[in-house]
């Protein structure tokens, strides 16, 4: 080769050199620091590493490189802010809102539903399909669906027993699985799916196939979704074959409310956004819950929205459809001050899932109605997200919960006595005894810090801000990420962090806990949409086991394994426990 080949090799590679410095001062010429980072690959090997999960590295950045303030990382050349300061991140969240209603977008190739699941939307599409959402978990429908968790809880006790009559120690991840596929397939679309009926429950493999993302998958879907032309040109398949399982189960079950079933449940709120929004048709309100100022049975959709959201107080000055969007919202944010109108069991339920006691100005983030119309395809997205969202989340929260409580007796048995306590007090396992249950909420609580399975979260900047207190200028476009898993783990804020210690979450305690430090469900009015759904179902479960059984550590399963799943915390090897039934004699 001639010195000019040499020479214009040389240039090329000084100009590639050259820009990718540039790409990445974006952090330093803001004044924000950076972890070491490899030109062109930014943080991704990192991020993506094979041998680390991600929140291990995000915890080495919390630690090491000012994450638990703020530090910048580049994916390649994109940057995304780690902000792990809870001041900061109420503002984000909760208070500035407004400027992060998004998280980013993750595609799917074109022409797939989970284009359109409410994860994925954005701005006032994401604003007016969470509004027709949210009315599925109030605590009026919860209270409706609680007999029907308690019918597969007592499933899951059955099932479980039989199972350890039979082998010496029972894999109760999987039997969590299957109570939590069975119980959200029930109650938000009355599918029986019989998961306890069969050897390999077919619903529960197929949601499984969701979560268990090779490197490969991930190298996939990082790579089209940030060149998505390029992916959609070479015809890249991210979509798992669940998701056509469950769309086609999700499908069939709309051909048959079509033809008349009506239950007026999830599904069926998802339906009547499709068919016309001012005027729904409920038929059969059987799953509805009474309320005193129900009047006639066919009253409409958004009438019961409004008797269901009995924990917010009503502005009297608004319309009936204003009031009907605002507390559609302030219903799923679990910021919503305590008021003094609010009944014993309503507020304990806020209790359960807040520590914070300020307002999110839900005026801030309106609700256009005139576009409340779903399409056919965003219905069956819904239903199938709703289906695998709520699946291995609350699976993994009760596995790890019977794990921590197999490994610490005292808790298990003070846990047992409580239970024992509420049906005394109320005859039966209810949903107001379930909901006065302090120490089986703190447990839970507590499961959630120390194993939350969304270890981060995100939250795309959508308007220019400018971090309170700092120079630093965020940008439309920028990616925030907050790190749960280090704040929940950080000593600052959790004395002995990795102890099991429940009583932090009692009522009495809770005034030594740091806002924004315990996360499990996110925050604000973009967090998790199923959260009370998930911690009822879970508690039901966990009180039905205990009240039937105690439950050890297997001698070769002492060690709880994670992080083989690089995004999501989940027990790797199951939760192998030893389940040894309580006669009725002990049981009084
Ligand atoms: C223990 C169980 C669960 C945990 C720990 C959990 C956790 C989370 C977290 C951390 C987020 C993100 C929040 C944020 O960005 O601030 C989220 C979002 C979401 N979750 Fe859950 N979740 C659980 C159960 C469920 C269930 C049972 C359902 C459905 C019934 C569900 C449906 C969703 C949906 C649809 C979103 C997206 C909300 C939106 O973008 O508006 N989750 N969840």
């Amino acid at each position: 080769m001639g010195v000019e080949v040499w020479l214009l090799v040389a240039g090329v590679v000084m100009a590639a050199w050259a820009y990718s410095r540039w790409r990445h001062s974006y952090w330093s010429s803001r004044g924000v620091s950076t972890p070491p980072y490899l030109p062109f690959l930014g943080h991704i090997h990192k991020i993506l590493s094979l041998s680390q999960s991600r929140w291990h590295y995000f915890d080495e950045v919390y630690h090491k490189y000012g994450g638990s303030t703020f530090s910048g990382l580049y994916e390649l050349f994109h940057p995304v802010l780690m902000i792990g300061d809870p001041d900061l991140l109420k503002n984000i969240l909760v208070k500035d809102f407004d400027h992060f209603v998004d998280r980013r977008k993750f595609l799917s190739e074109e022409g797939s539903i989970s284009n359109e699941m409410l994860i994925n939307l954005t701005g006032d599409e994401w604003k007016t399909l969470r509004g027709i959402m949210s009315p599925t978990f109030t605590s009026g429908k919860m209270r409706s669906m609680f007999p029907l968790m308690c019918e597969k809880a007592d499933a899951l006790v059955s099932f479980s027993l039989k199972e350890a009559a039979n082998k010496p120690f029972v894999d109760m991840k999987v039997n969590f699985g299957r109570f939590a596929m069975d119980t959200i397939a029930s109650c938000a679309f009355g599918i029986e799916c019989n998961s306890f009926k069969s050897e390999v429950p077919e619903f529960s493999k197929y949601a499984d196939m969701f979560f268990n993302f090779s490197f490969l998958t991930i190298i996939k879907f990082t790579l089209f979704n940030m060149f998505p032309t390029i992916g959609n040109a070479l015809r890249i398949k991210i979509d798992s074959p669940c998701t056509k399982f469950f769309s086609n189960v999700v499908e069939e079950t709309i051909a048959a409310r079509n033809a008349g079933q009506r239950r007026g449940d999830y599904l069926d709120l998802l339906l009547d956004a499709r068919a016309d929004v001012n005027h729904p048709i409920i038929t059969d309100t059987s799953i509805v819950p009474h309320n005193q100022s129900t009047t006639t049975q066919g009253q409409t959709a958004q009438e019961t929205i409004i008797t269901d959201t009995s924990i917010v107080p009503h502005n009297q000055s608004t319309t009936t459809q204003d009031r009907t969007a605002q507390e559609t919202i302030i219903t799923d944010t679990s910021t919503v001050p305590h008021n003094q109108s609010t009944t014993t069991q309503d507020r304990t339920a806020q209790e359960t899932i807040s520590h914070d006691s300020f307002v999110t100005n839900v005026n801030s983030i309106p609700v256009n109605h005139s576009k409340q119309v779903l399409t056919s395809k965003s219905i069956v997205a819904q239903s199938v997200l709703f289906l695998v969202a709520g699946y291995d989340t609350t699976a993994s929260t009760l596995a790890f919960s019977s794990f921590l409580l197999a490994k610490h007796p005292i808790h298990q048995q003070r846990l047992r006595e409580e239970i024992k306590q509420i049906i005394h007090e109320y005859g039966d396992i209810t949903y107001q005894g379930i909901m006065e249950a302090k120490f089986l909420n703190a447990c839970l609580m507590e499961t959630l810090r120390l194993y939350p399975p969304s270890t981060f979260e995100e939250r795309q900047c959508t308007k220019t801000y400018k971090i309170p207190g700092t120079e630093v200028t965020l940008h439309p476009g920028d990616v925030v990420t907050y790190p749960l898993w280090s704040l929940h783990h950080d000593p600052r804020y959790w004395p002995e962090p990795e102890e099991f210690q429940p009583d932090r979450f009692l009522p009495e305690n809770k005034p030594n806990i740091t806002s924004f430090t315990h996360i499990p469900f996110g925050m604000g009015p973009r967090n998790c949409i199923g959260m009370r759904f998930a911690l009822m179902e879970a508690k039901v479960a966990l009180a039905k086991l205990l009240l039937a059984a105690e439950i050890h550590l297997d001698k070769n399963h002492t060690e709880l394994k994670t992080g083989k799943s690089l995004l999501v915390l989940r027990p790797d090897e199951g939760v192998n426990l030893v389940i040894t039934p309580i006669t009725s004699n002990t049981h009084g």
